[in-house]
């Protein structure tokens, strides 16, 4: 069996060109979208997600307003963007570019963002709006994940899905959005602490692999058919991405995201969704607050 491939790349572009219609419409409105990004640090593979959040951006019309402070930043300094992008109006969301370095309290700058301009849906606020099941900007990477199954056919009503990994960005908030009634899939999480995690593994219609360690699911690991979404971002010696995903498990799923151009393209277009939404209900257009759900 050759896995169908789960093209992110094009399904971001269709994405986008349908969101840059929205954008005409809010500037038609005299509404002008734009989004902010802090970046702390210099991270190779962080300032070329950056980097690509601005690109998108320009193409479709949203203005960019881009921070960044070197890794040597303190907590105060950091504080002090995220208040600045709290303020600027021209800044009607803003992402804080995640990891920090290791002396920067994470939590403490995620929830001194503005919830209203939450554009990463990581905020302590929007995080519990998902859990009580209220409108709120959704977590790109796993609504991501959901949008390319959607796109590709692959069932999630029903279906068991075993998430690997447990970090803030994705592992944590997938499973609410797999298990709401829209989605009605049931979930298995996995982690370090796991005990047999071939065992869970094979037992999944859909395996979402978000551990960041290398080839972590082989062949043998995969039921013949199964969908497998590829997250986990390592880099070899020449910067090359490795995904947590072995290639062989190519011959025995039966759709598969390639990494790159799976679910990282797909993250960048949900969060173009985002702050266009954001900007749609600012502007009191209803249709968009449902729309982000
Ligand atoms: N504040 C946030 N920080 C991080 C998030 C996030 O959602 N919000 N997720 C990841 C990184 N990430 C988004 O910021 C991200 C990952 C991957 C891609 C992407 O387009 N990847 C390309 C390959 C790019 C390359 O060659 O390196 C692909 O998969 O085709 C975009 C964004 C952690 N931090």
């Amino acid at each position: 069996m050759t896995a169908q491939i789960l093209d992110g790349r094009a399904t971001a572009a269709a994405i986008k060109s349908e969101l840059a219609t929205r954008v005409q419409a809010l500037k038609g409105r005299g509404v002008a979208p734009g989004l902010g990004t802090l970046l702390v640090g210099d991270d190779p593979g962080s300032q070329k997600y950056v980097a690509g959040k601005h690109r998108d951006c320009a193409e479709i019309g949203i203005a960019s307003l881009q921070r960044e402070l070197p890794a040597t930043a303190t907590q105060e300094q950091v504080e002090a963007v995220v208040r600045e992008l709290n303020e600027d109006s021209a800044c009607t969301g803003y992402i804080v570019q995640l990891p920090l370095p290791r002396h920067i309290d994470e939590n403490r700058v995620l929830e001194l963002i503005d919830p209203a301009k939450d554009a990463d849906g990581l905020h302590p606020t929007n995080l519990g709006r998902l859990v009580l099941n209220e409108p709120a900007p959704l977590p790109c990477t796993p609504n991501g994940c959901i949008r390319l199954l959607r796109q590709f056919g692959v069932e999630l009503n029903g279906a068991h899905v075993v998430v690997v990994g447990r970090g803030v960005t994705i592992g944590r908030s997938l499973p609410l959005l797999l298990t709401r009634k829209s989605e009605n899939a049931t979930v298995t999480q996995c982690h370090t602490g796991t005990r047999d995690l071939a065992g869970q593994l094979r037992q999944a219609d859909i395996v979402v692999a978000a551990a960041g360690s290398p080839h972590l699911i082989k062949p043998v690991d995969v039921r013949p058919g199964a969908a497998v979404l590829d997250v986990g971002v390592s880099r070899d010696e020449r910067g090359k991405i490795v995904g947590d995903v072995h290639p062989g498990v190519a011959d025995v799923a039966g759709w598969l995201s390639p990494n790159p151009g799976g679910v990282g393209p797909m993250t960048r277009a949900m969060l173009l969704f985002n702050v266009v939404a954001a900007a749609e209900a600012a502007a009191g257009t209803g249709a968009a607050a449902s729309a982000a759900r």
